[in-house]
């Protein structure tokens, strides 16, 4: 019994969102002061200069799993005056805010900015330069300035994070080939199940465990349809999702007709969003075994594919069993695969 009963589990909507507001850190004012000595009636000009204020800056974290951490503003540091005897003002402190690892950076509908590495950063906010202190506006015309400049604001920004998925395991399918019925049978996830496509109109993730307290993410994405790749239906939305699942679990309706032509044509979809993601590792899971039809198409399912096969009902729970323990080997060549090539699997 390597599997464990999948009761202890959780569901999370993986499509997070925050809108944020950012500032950079002010810089500060530039000093004005005049050297003092005693018998030295007229020394020369030394405010120095403002410090720079603090950037506020993303910063990917393979720690942090959603952005339920990030707050609607941040202020940066600002940067202190210049002072009298030449001091310069420090610079305020960037200021780092954790995200995720995929989490997405928006401006105005667009993408800024990509965190796919852990420990990569994007600068949110500038700070704002530091003004010149009077020492600045020292010159051979002007031996005394009284110049000095105040310190700059810092960069004002809105914009919008968005966490994509990073699940192991994606199920792939056409509407109503029972998905969401395929989750939440061998996770606790709870997303909706109905008799009619489109019913999942967004992601869900549920996490399937396993008695050595490995973790396995897999996540329901809604039914693609054909021309997907030419964004019908909602289909580049959910090809987006799936291209970060590390493997795919194709779902076919067993009990309709030539149920491979589903898979020929998931397939078509998928090269023709990204070249090569229909070759992610993966296994077919031929549902709705349960009804009699599907027992006459698994054998010719079986005869037109090169795929392995695993036939179940989700409905029922018919070999669930069989998908766990295969769901098991892709995961842990996933994990081998990674940790030769150098790479930090992602884990749960
Ligand atoms: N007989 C039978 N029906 C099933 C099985 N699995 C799912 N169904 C039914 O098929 C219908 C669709 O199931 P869903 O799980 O909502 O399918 P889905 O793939 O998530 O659909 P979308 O979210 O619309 O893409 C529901 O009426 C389910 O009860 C099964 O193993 N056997
Ligand atoms: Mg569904």
């Amino acid at each position: 019994e390597m599997v464990q009963n999948p009761s202890l589990l959780q569901t999370r909507c993986f499509v997070d969102h925050r809108k944020v507001r950012v500032i950079g850190g002010q810089g500060g004012g530039g000093g004005h002061s005049f050297h003092s000595e005693p018998r030295k009636q007229f020394g020369g000009p030394d405010g120095g200069n403002g410090g720079d204020g603090g950037h506020v800056i993303f910063k990917a974290d393979q720690q942090i799993r959603s952005l339920s951490s990030v707050l609607p503003f941040y202020q940066g540091f600002h940067g202190q005056r210049g002072g009298s005897k030449n001091c310069y003002g420090a610079n305020g402190a960037y200021m780092y805010i954790k995200v995720p690892v995929g989490t997405l950076v928006k401006e105005d509908g667009k993408i800024v900015a990509d965190l796919t590495r852990h420990g990569e950063e994007y600068v949110a906010a500038y700070g704002g330069a530091g003004g010149k202190g009077n020492r600045f506006f020292l010159s051979n015309d002007n031996r005394a300035p009284t110049l000095f400049t105040p310190g700059e604001p810092g960069q004002e920004r809105v914009l919008h994070l968005e966490l994509k998925t990073t699940a192991h395991a994606g199920l792939v399918g056409f509407p109503n080939t029972g998905k969401s019925s395929l989750l939440r049978a061998i996770s606790n996830a709870k997303p909706a199940v109905a008799a009619y496509p489109f019913t999942t109109l967004n992601p869900h993730v549920g996490i399937v465990h396993y008695q050595d307290y490995e973790q396995i993410a897999v996540a329901d994405i809604p039914g693609l349809i054909r021309g997907a790749h030419q964004n019908r239906g909602l289909g580049m939305a959910f090809l987006r999702h799936i291209e970060r699942c590390r493997f795919l679990l194709y779902v076919v309706d067993l009990s309709v007709s030539q149920p491979w032509i589903q898979l020929q044509d998931l397939k078509y979809e998928l090269e023709q969003y990204k070249k090569g993601l229909s070759k992610r590792p993966c296994v077919v899971i031929g549902n709705k075994i349960d009804l009699a039809q599907s027992r006459i198409n698994l054998p010719l399912l079986k005869e037109q594919i090169d795929d392995r096969v695993i036939a179940l009902s989700a409905l029922m729970g018919n070999n669930l069993e069989e998908l766990l323990l295969h769901l098991r080997e892709l995961y842990d060549s996933y994990v081998k695969t990674e940790q030769s090539r150098g790479q930090i699997p992602v884990k749960w």
